[in-house]
């Protein structure tokens, strides 16, 4: 095998996703020399010559996976919904990045009696499969508007009746005076793997796979 056959690239995005991906890194003895936040380099190098790490947009983390331009990644289960998951091993619920997605309307609005009425709502979010599922299943009637980021601006400004966002401390939602009125699901993030990379790199991924397991069985 030639060295760069040897080598293995890890996608993530820069956040909490590399913050809290460090340990489980450092659990399978591997160390990132350099900081995303104050470097502008793309490519990370690690104490471990043949293990480097590439800094992407989070939602860009499966495709790069899925194409092989990265061996594994660390993604957010909403980041996966809407990829769909092509061409991607999801082995290890890693247990970090952990929140959930949920539906939240103005406070004051009767999300309840909308609903029940039949009436046809709109709804703006990032996370236009996993919310028409969720809205399908109810057998409720929605138009989606997909947006990038701020979600919780629609309802404030009258271009939406509701959001599919992602909330932790429900902080973001109380600052702009929404509340959630449904939850959709549980998000954490999870290890990806390139499926090809899995069969041909195997003896290099095997070991740091072992490592992350172990490592995120420990903090929950
Ligand atoms: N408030 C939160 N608390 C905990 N986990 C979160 C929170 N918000 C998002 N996440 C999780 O962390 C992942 C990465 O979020 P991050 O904010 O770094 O990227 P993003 O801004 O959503 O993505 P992109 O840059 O692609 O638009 C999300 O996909 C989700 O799984
Ligand atoms: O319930 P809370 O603890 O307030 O967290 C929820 C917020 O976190 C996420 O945004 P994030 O902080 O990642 O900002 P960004 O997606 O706009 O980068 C999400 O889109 C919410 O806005």
């Amino acid at each position: 095998m030639t060295q760069e056959n040897q080598q293995l690239t890890l996608a993530l995005s820069k956040g909490r996703i590399f913050e809290e991906t460090l340990p489980l890194l450092e659990a399978a003895g591997i160390k990132v020399t350099e900081d995303p936040e104050t470097s502008r380099k793309l490519i990370l190098q690690t104490n471990d010559a043949n293990v480097r790490v590439i800094i992407v947009r989070a939602s860009d983390v499966p495709t790069y996976v899925q194409y092989g331009a990265a061996d594994f990644g660390v993604a957010g289960k909403d980041v996966l919904l809407e990829h769909g998951g092509e061409g991607l091993y999801q082995p290890i619920d890693l247990n970090i990045a952990n929140c959930r997605m949920s539906v939240a309307v103005k406070d004051g609005f009767d999300y309840e009696s909308a609903v029940q009425q039949g009436a046809r709502l709109r709804v703006v979010t990032k996370y236009v499969q996993t919310a028409r599922e969720h809205f399908a299943a109810k057998g409720v009637h929605v138009d989606l508007i997909k947006l990038y980021g701020s979600m919780e601006l629609g309802p404030l400004v009258g271009l939406a009746d509701a959001i599919v966002d992602l909330v932790s401390t429900g902080s973001t939602l109380r600052a702009n005076h929404l509340v959630e009125v449904e939850r959709i699901m549980d998000i954490s993030s999870r290890l990806v793997v390139n499926k090809a990379a899995l069969k041909l790199k195997r003896e290099r991924l095997q070991p740091i796979l072992e490592a992350f397991e172990k490592a995120s069985k420990r903090s929950s």
